[in-house]
Parts: C-alpha cells; structure tokens; sequence
C-alpha cells in the first residue's frame, strides 16, 4: 500500500516541489497544511502515516507545537526547514523526529531520509513490541507467583523503574464520591523499593496528622496533563500543599501522571522523580504502552478481591526479600557482556543493543568520551552473527588527514610517495565481519564522500587502482559531536549522517548514572587487583562516596585510571583515601550548571591531553599528537612537561 504523507508547509512553492518529488517516488501526498490548525483538521480526516514538517507556520503555532501532540497520537514525522539555529534545533530533537532535513535540499536527500526514517520507524515498533510482550511475559509471571501485595508490587517497580525513572510511586483510588491514597512506594535503590505507612509518611516529610487529614492528599490535580516537569511541577506544589510538602520531604523533582478508568473506578498512579525535567512524551508512550499491564497488575494483586493473609504491619515494612521466585530478566542484572552497570539510562541502551545486535542494520552509538563506546561497539559484533568474523576499530580521528583514504580502503604499490607496497585497508581486512569507525564526526568530507558510496554499493576502491571490490562489512559508528551541528554547519554530510544513524544508541554521561559508580568501582578494584601486585581488595564506605560526589568529566575511563591510581598509592588492603589528581579538583567536583570557567593554560592542558589521549600517548612521528597539532614535538614535549601531564593520564 502506497504511504499517506501529510505535508505541513507554509510556503506554497516549497509544498508544491516536495508533493511532486514524493509523487514521482510512488508516495501518495494526501494534503498540505500551511498551519498547524489545518494540519490537525487533515490529519483527523486523511490519516497520514508520516507527515513532513516544517517549524515556521502560518499562525501562533509552530511545527514544533504540532510535533509533541504527533508523538502522543503515534504519527511519525520528519523536519523539513531552512532553521539551523542551535536553539531551535535542539528544541525539535527533543520531539524526536526522525529525521530533519535542511532546506535547500535535494530529491535524492529527501528520498534518503524517507527510507531511512520508515526504516527507523519499523525498528521502534519491532523493539517496542519486543520489549511489550517481554515486559508482559514476566508480569504474568509476577501474578501467577504465590507472593504478598507488596512482594509483587515491589517486582513490578523493578521491571517498570529502567522504562519510568521514578523515585516515588503513588497510587490512589477513587470510587464514586471517595478517593482513598492506597500505596506509597519509594525507591531505596534500583533493587529494593520500600511500601511507606501512614506514619512513616508523616514522620519522613515532617507533616502532622492534621495537616494530613485537611489536606487534599489523594488525588493529583492534572487538569487533564500527565507530565510534570519544571514550571509545571513548581504549579502543581503551589496548587497543592501536600505535594509542596512531599516533594520537600523526598526531594522530588518532577512527575508523570497515569489515570486508569475501571468501570466507575479510577486509579492514579504519580510517578515522581528526584531528576528534575526526566518526563517526557516517551515516557506517556510507555504507559499507553503498558495500560494492561497496569490494569492486570491492580485486579490480579493490589485490588484482587482476596487479599494477603499477611498482616497489615507487615506489609508496611522494608520488602527486603519478597518470597516471589527471581525472574529472569532479559538483560542481567550487573554485567552485560563485560559491561557494568545496572542504572535504568544503561539499560535502556542495553535493550537496544539486544534487538540491533543480531541485524546488519548500521548503528551510530552517541555518548561523551570514556563512556563505553567502543565497548559496546564490540558488543554488537559479539551479539551478531559476525562474531566469528574480524572486529576492526579505526578512530577517525587519530588518523592523518593525508593517510584516511589509505588506511580505510587500502593502496596499490606506487599509488603515491612511500606507496611500496600493495596494502589492504580497514575495510577489506573487516570483509563479513564488522568495521567501528570511531570519531565518525572528525571524518574529513572527500573521505565522507567515499564512506557513503561503501555503504551504498557495498563496494571498495583502493587508492591508485582501477577497479572496485565487493565487501560485506557491517558498520558501527560512534561519536562524541552533535553530528546534527556539524550537518547544519556543512561539516558533515546529510545523505550520510542518516546512513549512519539508522539506529542511534545514546550512551549515558557517568554523572548522568551514578549510582553504577559503586559497582563500576568494585568491578576495577577487581580488575586490577589480579593484574597488579597491589594488595587493594577494598575500600570503605566513606571513600566509595566521595567518588559519587565527583563530576565525572572523563567518564568510566576516568573513573578506571582514577581506581587503578588509587590501588598503588594504596597501603594497606582498603581504600580509605582516593587518589583524586591534583589538577583543579574544584573544577571536576562543580556539576553541569555551575561549570566554571577554564583558565587558558587549563585549556591547553585539556586540549593536548584530548589529543594524547586519541593518539594513545603516541607523541612523535606519523599519526602523534605533534602532528595532529601541528607543532614540533620538542614543543608539544616541553608544554606537556610544563603542563604537569603524566603519562598515566593519557593511558
Ligand atoms: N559499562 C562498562 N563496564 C566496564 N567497563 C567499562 C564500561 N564502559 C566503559 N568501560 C571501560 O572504560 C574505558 C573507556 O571505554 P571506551 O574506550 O569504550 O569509551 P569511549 O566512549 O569509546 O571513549 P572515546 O570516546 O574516548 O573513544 C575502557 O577501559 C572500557 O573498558
């Protein structure tokens, strides 16, 4: 069936040109909107199944209005506007669009975008419903098991907590002219949730008993919204007393409402988050998503007309050991693969590792430095049926500008000075397996160019020869830019970013998920203490909390030469000190909104360890720091020893 597209575009020459593109493609154009209120009346009427959007409109609306209502009703959409603004851009990539293409444009990139936007759009719905009947599966589980209310409400936070990051759960009931407040769940850790009596409440929040019984406690009032971010969480305490006093008492943030009708029931079910601005439409999606799970989980266990034999103390206790049977989750608990960590932000792109790994489909992995990119790329290859087959890195970065095309697609002897022999690139030496072009973002635009034909005609040429060869060569890509900066600023190409991002993997930033600092911490003190002769098997409670209390800048890789340190500055068997470098600790411990401001000697020092580090501390000759500075390495030698680096952090 030929795809319905919607285009919302004020300019009529611009509408024109893109429904005569899409027509000659085989799509059919079902209407253009020159607003937002038009683009609501066809949508209701046409039933568009993508829309194509531009920002500016006819009207106060904007298509960055329109787009969070499109999430919410399932419509896929793509951005098409002649705005590059930082600001704007990154207002529309937080409606998450699947694509975004910069006017002017070509038929090609357009036609490019679209294929690979229904691509992503068909993989999004294969790994929701993956992850539905998986999370659907283990709650049936859940109910068959014999097991308390709070036994299975606490297994249910654990399954729900990595799709709906909350802190705090509250779940209320009204029946016809009565609403009751039935459960009070909090989060101590990712593993244990504790159910909260009435006198624990009043106790933890500092309200008296009165106080509780005039306020309006129960029910959460919305008018009608379900996210509670920012200002609108500030409204919600300023309309409500009690929620101004529970979010005094356990710091809460923001929060997303889930209102399930029953007959003449309805239930409120508020998760509230310590995160401030954590909700979004997404988030909506996942409880539409689970709306029967939700329901299953109220009739078969909190509402069930037989109730617990327990007594009622005993259900309000800590649920430390639910006599509920384990289940076996999909992704396990502290270790994936040799990846560490068990934060809800990790295991969401650990999810997505699972349903991309076992396709050839591309994947573009996002994330700061030293948060585990290449890690996970070599994942992907271990989880595919490639694995038997080479893994080749190449960091785009480190190499020559002059060596790229050589390195990658390989030379015949004398295609240029130095050219003595015939070699073979990264891509052929990569042939039925996988290639992770790391630093994909500092690729220069004639090797863009040549990348984008490999993926294309599946086909190599090496330098000086004449003819092409045929490779089979999955591609992971990763990068540390804001690649859609570098599309917008004409650094990187369009028809290849969306090659590349056919499926993007966000990494989380380690300070985004600390709370993997302790077993990530435990994990390197293991690591290291068999390789080293040190006799560091622990640290203490204190120590381990000081690392919390850190801003991470480095990432995982930081964290890991940082323990590796402190293990051989170590006497004794326990960290009870960290080894923290004494370079600026201030300006590591200051968190993302206060960042202060570099000194220019710091920058410098910043800058050259970057590019030490991408070198892999490699200072002299081809493809070393000097060179990628462009200065001599008597230089670059005497600022490094000025500078005070040390070898060990380059590592
Ligand atoms: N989840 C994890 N569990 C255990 N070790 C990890 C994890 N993630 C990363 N590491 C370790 O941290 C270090 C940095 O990881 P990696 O090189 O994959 O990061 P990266 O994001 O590719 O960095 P860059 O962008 O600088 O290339 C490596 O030693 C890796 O083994």
């Amino acid at each position: 069936m030929k795809q319905k597209i919607l285009i919302v575009e004020d300019e009529f020459i611009v509408a024109n040109d893109l429904r005569i593109m899409l027509e000659k493609a085989g799509y059919k154009v079902c209407g253009i909107a020159p607003s937002v209120v038009k683009a609501l009346e066809l949508i209701a009427s046409k039933e568009p199944s993508w829309i194509l959007l531009d920002i500016f409109l006819q009207g106060d609306k904007t298509g960055i209005d329109l787009a969070a209502q499109l999430t919410g009703m399932g419509i896929p959409f793509i951005y098409i506007s002649a705005n590059t603004n930082q600001g704007i851009l990154e207002a529309a990539k937080a409606t998450l669009p699947y694509g975004f293409l910069v006017k002017p444009f070509r038929e090609k990139d357009l036609m490019v975008m679209l294929d690979i936007a229904r691509y992503r759009h068909e993989q999004n719905i294969k790994y929701n419903q993956n992850a539905d009947s998986s999370i659907h599966i283990q709650i049936e589980h859940i109910l068959e098991n014999e097991g308390t209310k709070s036994a299975k409400l606490q297994e249910f936070s654990k399954l729900l907590h990595p799709l709906i990051p909350f802190d705090f759960l509250w779940i209320s009931r009204t029946v016809p002219h009565t609403t009751t407040k039935d459960i009070t769940l909090l989060k101590e850790s990712n593993e244990s949730f504790r159910l909260i009596s009435n006198d624990e409440l009043l106790k933890e929040t500092g309200a008296s008993a009165r106080d509780f019984k005039t306020w309006n406690i129960a029910r959460i009032p919305t008018n009608g919204k379900s996210i509670f971010n920012g200002y609108d969480f500030r409204r919600l305490r300023m309309e409500s007393r009690w929620i101004q006093h529970l979010s005094d008492g356990y710091k809460l943030e923001s929060a997303l409402v889930a209102e399930i009708a029953k007959g003449e029931e309805t239930f409120q079910i508020v998760f509230f988050s310590r995160l401030s601005d954590v909700f979004s439409k997404v988030h909506t999606g996942i409880i539409n998503q689970f709306c029967k799970a939700f329901e299953l989980l109220i009739d078969k266990a909190l509402y069930a007309p037989k109730q617990d034999t327990t007594n009622k103390t005993a259900e309000t206790t800590a649920l430390a050991s639910p006599p509920v049977q384990k289940k076996i989750s999909p992704v396990p608990v502290n270790d994936f693969h040799g990846i560490i960590g068990n934060s809800p932000l990790l295991h969401n792109a650990l999810k997505k590792i699972e349903t991309v790994a076992p396709d050839d489909t591309s994947v573009l992995i996002l994330g700061e430095s030293g948060t585990g990119k290449e890690r996970i790329a070599h994942t992907i290859h271990k989880l595919s049926p490639r694995k038997n087959k080479s893994f080749i890195t190449v960091n785009c970065a480190a190499l020559p500008l002059t060596l790229i095309e050589s390195e990658l697609f390989g030379h015949e002897k004398g295609a240029f000075t130095g050219a003595n022999e015939k070699r073979m690139g990264k891509f052929e030496q990569a042939d039925g397996g996988s290639i992770f072009l790391d630093e994909i973002g500092e690729l220069p635009l004639e090797a863009q160019v040549k990348l984008l034909r490999v993926l294309q005609e599946k086909e190599i040429e090496r330098l000086g020869g004449n003819g092409t060869k045929k490779v089979d060569v999955r591609i992971i890509t990763a990068t540390n830019r804001n690649l859609e900066k570098e599309v917008a600023e004409g650094r990187f190409r369009l028809d290849l970013y969306y090659r590349l991002n056919v499926f993007p993997i966000e990494l989380p930033a380690l300070r985004h998920r600390k709370e993997d600092i302790p077993l990530l911490t435990l994990h390197f003190l293991e690591k290291y203490g068999k390789k080293s002769s040190a006799k560091v098997t622990s640290i203490s409670p204190a120590a381990l909390a000081t690392l919390q209390t850190f801003n991470w800048p480095g990432n995982i890789r930081e964290l890991e030469h940082l323990i590796e340190r402190t293990m051989l500055l170590t006497d004794g068997d326990v960290i009870t000190e960290i080894a923290y470098p004494d370079t600026n600790p201030a300006a590591a411990l200051a968190d993302d909104s206060g960042s202060k401001v570099k000194t220019m000697e710091e920058m410098e020092r910043d800058h050259i360890l970057h590019v030490l580090k991408l070198c892999k501390g490699k200072i002299f000759g081809a493809g070393g720091a000097a060179e990628m500075l462009n200065i001599p390495s008597t230089t670059l030698n005497s600022k490094i020893k000025k500078l005070g680096i040390k070898f060990e952090f380059v590592k």
